[in-house]
């Protein structure tokens, strides 16, 4: 694509796409978006995080991050929607205008970049990074089980064949390392949003009720929601419990669609609807978000 306009959001892309359009993004807004690289994939690629800001210093932020698990492809795509979204509404939305007003946003799209690479080039169903494990012919940990949250109790595995392999120590994944190093040097993230596929989700210790609606008024999608172990299963070492236990309150996981027919495969179709649903969700957070 020559712009973001010319963008197909309605289609998956490659992790070369991406990044052009991050820094597409960039190009076209250089008041209000800049891009972040917190730190290296084990392969080396950059992990950026694009960064809204209208101002100030340091304001109070959200963080939005897509793509941990590499084959949840409607994530980065939901992720580069909601980009071109912040930057189309920002000025013409009331809403958005007043959150960035007072607030800076950060969303990091490409959270996996070696996996997304490797299930583009080798295995469409890649979930884990791609960082060798000593010992064992098996790559890759869960980067959704390696946070120094509970780490190695129950709802992880120790084997390094595991799909839900914790990896030999918290914290021991760059892609989490970068994360965290980032939540505690920035120092005033007021809400934390990592966005997974499947199962219509959403996952917090914390509702106010809103969201609800919003994820169903569109398109009548139904989304449950509640704790962690109310709607899914013990997941040690996850990410919210430990942006939770960092004091940040809405620590909210989303599962985006589908139920179960596509899965990890939701046809690009979906997509733009998928992400429009959620954005209304991600709005009601980061309004009141704002207000508390
Ligand atoms: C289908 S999936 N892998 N996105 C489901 C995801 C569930 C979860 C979300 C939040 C916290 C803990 C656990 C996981 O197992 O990592
Ligand atoms: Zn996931």
């Amino acid at each position: 694509a020559k712009n973001t306009d010319s963008f197909d959001f309605a289609n998956y892309h490659t992790l070369e796409e991406i990044y052009s359009f991050q820094d597409m993004l960039v190009a076209e807004n250089p008041n209000f978006v800049s891009k972040i690289v917190i730190g290296q994939s084990y392969e080396g690629r950059p992990l950026n995080v694009l960064k809204f800001s209208t101002g100030g210093t340091n304001r109070p932020a959200i963080w939005i991050d897509t793509g941990i698990h590499s084959r949840e492809w409607v994530t980065q795509a939901s992720g580069l929607w909601f980009a071109k979204k912040i930057v189309t509404d920002y000025g013409t939305d009331p809403a958005l205008t007043a959150i960035l007003s007072q607030m800076d946003i950060f969303l990091e799209i490409a959270t996996n970049p070696d996996g997304y690479a490797f299930t583009h080039s080798s295995n469409r169903m890649w979930r884990k990074t791609r960082k060798p494990n000593p010992g064992s012919s098996c790559v890759g940990v869960d980067p959704n089980r390696n946070w120094d949250a509970g780490f190695g109790e129950p709802g992880a595995s120790s084997s390094p064949c595991s799909e839900t392999y914790r990896g030999p120590s918290a914290h021991s994944e760059s892609e989490v390392k970068s994360i965290v190093d980032f939540v505690k040097s920035h120092g005033n993230i007021k809400a934390f949003i990592s966005i997974h596929s499947y199962s219509q989700m959403l996952i917090s210790y914390i509702f106010f009720g809103l969201c609800q609606n919003d994820l169903t008024s569109l398109y009548g999608t139904k989304y449950t929601y509640g704790s962690i172990i109310d709607t899914i299963y013990q997941a040690s070492g996850n990410t919210i419990d430990w942006t939770y236990e960092q004091g940040i309150k809405y620590s909210y996981t989303f599962e985006l669609r589908d139920e179960g027919r596509y899965g990890f495969l939701l046809p690009a179709s979906q997509i733009i609807p998928n992400a429009q649903e959620t954005w209304l969700a991600l709005m009601s957070i980061m309004d009141h978000t704002s207000k508390n």
